[in-house]
């Protein structure tokens, strides 16, 4: 189990990443020349099956096991007013979650995975971030072992996914720490705000920003004190699978916000993970090319649970399948000349 003493223990951590296998890489490049299709024509399929072979070190790369892990937290700051629904509500998907009702609950079976939810400190609040720190360092660095222990290292692809009532005010404050901008420039509707709830979240993360101004250029300090349970366990979750050579898919927004602090410290950091949809949240566009990702799918989605990175499972196995199913060339007697 990783333990990190404290947060510059876990920024050495961040420090040493492995590179992933050019080697596996390069093989399914090669095996993807002599397959019985025009160069390319499979598109992102070809270079998803690249980039698994990547990561898992596997020149033929599979998804045999698959794991949606969804963590959920509550958030001081959604005593704000930030959220159109109540804390409670945390609580109560949890439950349904765990009878199989929810939206994730359906798109992990669909996927063909296993889906895991973790309840972040019983379900206890952070602090409020627009007042004070969210987390002091060591309930943050519990919270990103807790994601870090919580990845089965036999793994073949990791989708991770959230819930918490105003976690949205929370990736946004947390985009606006580590990138810049004002609070207006990363708000978003969340999960249903009209325009003046999207006023008064922005003006809650400025306050933020100015409060804890004196962490900026610090990714892991900018995580704490904006930052929340879940998140941090998706940042431990992301770190970890790194170490492990597991493939990552980050859901939509609150996801990608909660990984990006390791790319603000590597921008190597997520070349495991993808984001696997473009989340309808506001915010998230500008993230995604911010970290140079486009995403695999755009169906207009602004859930979270991990409900689009469950969704972008189906099309890995596609491009698996292919890559391992298809006839080169020389088997199934087709000419390979244009
Ligand atoms: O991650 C996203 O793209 C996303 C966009 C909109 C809403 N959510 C989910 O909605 C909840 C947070 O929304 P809010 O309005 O309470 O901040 C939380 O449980 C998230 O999983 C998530
Ligand atoms: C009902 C509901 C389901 C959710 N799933 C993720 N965030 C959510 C927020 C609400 C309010």
């Amino acid at each position: 189990m990783t333990r990190f003493s404290d947060l510059d223990a876990l920024r050495a951590a961040c420090g040493t990443l492995p590179a992933g296998s050019a080697a596996a890489e390069a093989a399914v490049q090669a095996r993807q020349a002599v397959l019985t299709k025009p160069p390319g024509s499979l598109g992102q399929l070809e270079l998803l099956a690249a980039w698994l072979a990547r990561w898992q070190d596997r020149p033929v790369p599979r998804l045999d096991r698959v794991s949606v892990l969804v963590f959920a937290g509550n958030h001081g700051v959604a005593a704000q007013n930030v959220s159109p629904y109540p804390p409670a509500v945390t609580a109560q998907m949890v439950a349904n979650f765990a009878v199989g009702g929810a939206a994730i609950s359906q798109l992990a079976r669909v996927a063909g995975a296993e889906l895991r939810v973790v309840e972040m400190n019983g379900l206890e609040p952070t602090r409020d971030l627009s007042r004070e720190p969210a987390m002091d360092a060591d309930g943050f660095l519990r919270a990103v072992e807790t994601g870090a222990g919580s990845v089965a290292p036999d793994t073949d692809l990791l989708c991770l996914g959230e819930m918490g009532i105003g976690n949205t005010t929370v990736a946004s404050a947390l985009c606006a720490g580590l990138f810049g901008g004002p609070g207006a420039a990363w708000a978003g509707r969340g999960t249903g705000l009209d325009d003046e709830g999207v006023a008064r979240k922005a003006a809650v993360i400025d306050r933020a920003l100015r409060l804890h101004e004196t962490a900026r250029g610090d990714p892991l300090e900018i995580a704490r004190r904006l930052g929340g349970l879940e998140l941090a366990a998706i940042l431990g979750a992301t770190l970890e699978a790194r170490r492990l050579g597991v493939p990552v898919l980050l859901d939509g927004f609150v996801c990608t916000a909660a990984a990006a602090p390791l790319f603000a410290l590597d921008p190597a950091a997520l070349d495991h993970a993808r984001i696997a949809h473009r989340s309808a949240e506001a915010g998230h566009r500008a993230l995604a090319e911010r970290l140079g990702q486009e995403p695999i799918l755009d169906l207009g989605l602004r859930l979270g649970e991990g409900s689009g990175a469950a969704l972008a499972v189906p099309i890995l196995r596609a491009s698996c399948a292919c890559h391992a199913g298809m006839a080169s060339f020389a088997e199934a007697g087709v000419s390979d000349r244009a």
